[in-house]
């Protein structure tokens, strides 16, 4: 039974409750909501904090029933680094909750729809978002487009190789206030290199540096290393330290929050050194790029664990202008047919013409050369999900004999797409 909400302010079928852009006394109440229907453990202080400070009121909505707030949902205002390294507009969508009373009424279902008109208007082409489970979104048009890699890492018996240079690269610890900016110009070097990584806006710094004991689980402050070469800062690592012993000897834990260096030699520097702090044994790594170069300097990669997990799921609000927002690795000339059922205005065929250098995406009357949805389009647009691989699972269907291998060659990505952090 889904809600409809006629307009923006309409009540739902129940006649109880009402859909309407956030009020900045209301995020207490609001924010609650949210906190509840993800177990209800508060956050700390300081995380609250750095929630409320991002929230964008007039990008975020509330469901009401009477004074509770039964339904959340906002969209933060993001740029996100898309192949060939254009920064464009995107709505971060989050802080998703709809009331454990108030389930599968159909309340997610107009809040998706009003979001997604919103984002129309807003004139961004793309919406991402990640999800707590992967079964929600896709009836949204949202499609996993980028992937992460964890890895458990047993530095006792796995070696690491370093390239020439690492050895120019200086290490030394660090407050996390202290070098903060330095940290940030590292961080805003990498953005554009990599398709799927979000310019910083204000206040998100603070983010990898929020530290609630709440959150350590027995593990250390967060702490940080900056690597430098020539007395500039080119890399850090911030990571917590789990100490542990055994009978036979120490084992403790590297838990790496976040590390960035601006190039091979000091991203190999700060790998060696967490391989190698002293009374450890492990080093646990939850996101990091599919295709980080440590998994091809070390010993053994089967004793390092490395594990997928779907990471940022993109829907294509506009098809012409997100196709024309990013460039193709090769020349690609393709008419798709898109059908798109939440989102028609997409429904239709669109021709694509593209090279390396940019593209242009149009509507056209002409026969078709590949069929899919929005969400196909999706999950390819970063280049980290292929157009083939979704032609062999039956989504993609080739209607002009080698369009498919056009396509999927130049929806390819030389870097791994990436998101480098939750939202
Ligand atoms: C980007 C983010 O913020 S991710 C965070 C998402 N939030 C959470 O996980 C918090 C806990 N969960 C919730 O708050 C809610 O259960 C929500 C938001 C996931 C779903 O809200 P509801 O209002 O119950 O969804 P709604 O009634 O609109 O469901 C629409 C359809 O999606 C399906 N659906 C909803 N939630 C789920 C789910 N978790 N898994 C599978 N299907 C789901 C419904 O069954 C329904 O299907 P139907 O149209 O075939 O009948």
């Amino acid at each position: 039974m889904a809600a409809n909400f006629a307009t923006p302010s309409g009540p739902d079928r129940t006649g109880r409750t009402v859909l309407r852009t956030l009020e900045q006394d209301e995020w207490d109440n609001w924010y609650d909501n949210l906190i509840r229907a993800f177990g209800g453990v508060p956050e700390a202080p300081e995380e609250r904090a750095l929630w409320r400070d991002i929230t964008q009121f007039d990008r975020s909505i509330g469901v009401w029933d009477g004074a509770s707030c039964v339904g959340t949902t906002s969209a933060f205002r993001f740029r996100l680094t898309v192949p060939g390294g254009a920064s464009v507009p995107v709505a971060g969508v989050t802080m998703v909750s709809v009331a454990g009373t108030h389930r599968r009424r159909g309340l997610l279902t107009s809040m998706m729809r009003r979001q997604l008109d919103d984002v129309r208007a807003w004139g961004e082409p793309l919406a991402v978002l990640t999800a707590s489970e992967p079964a929600i979104y896709g009836r949204f048009g949202y499609a996993a487009g980028t992937f992460s890699l964890g890895a458990e890492i047993d530095t006792a018996r796995v070696g690491l190789s370093v390239p020439p240079g690492t050895d120019d690269v200086s290490l030394r610890y660090a407050d996390h206030a202290d070098v903060l900016d330095a940290c940030e110009a590292v961080y805003a070097r990498l953005v554009p290199e990599r398709p799927g990584m979000l310019a910083r806006e204000p206040h998100w710094e603070r983010l990898g540096v929020l530290d609630p004991e709440s959150e350590r689980g027995g593990a250390s402050p967060l702490q940080c290393v900056v690597a430098e070469r020539g007395g500039e800062v080119t890399g850090y690592a911030r990571y917590r330290v789990r100490p542990g012993w055994e009978p036979s000897g120490h084992n403790g834990t590297v838990l790496l929050s976040e590390l960035a260096g601006a190039d091979q030699a000091t991203e190999a520097a700060l790998w060696r050194f967490l391989f190698g702090l002293d009374l450890t044994a492990t080093v646990v790594v939850r996101s990091r790029p599919v295709d980080d170069a440590w998994q091809h300097q070390v010993t053994d990669i089967r004793r390092c664990q490395p594990r997928l997990r779907d990471s940022l799921y993109v829907r294509v609000v506009d098809v012409g202008a997100a196709l024309e927002a990013r460039t193709y690795q090769a020349p690609v000339d393709v008419v798709f047919d898109v059908e798109d059922a939440f989102c028609p205005w997409n429904t239709g065929r669109w021709r694509l013409s593209g090279d390396a250098k940019g593209a242009t995406c149009a509507r056209t009357t002409d026969p078709a050369d590949l069929a899919l949805t929005e969400r196909e389009l999706g999950a390819a647009y970063l280049g980290g999900v292929g157009l083939a691989s979704l032609a062999a699972a039956g989504r993609v269907r080739e209607l002009r004999q080698g369009a498919l291998a056009e396509a999927a060659v130049a929806f390819g990505s030389a870097v791994a797409p990436w998101l480098p952090h939750g939202f």
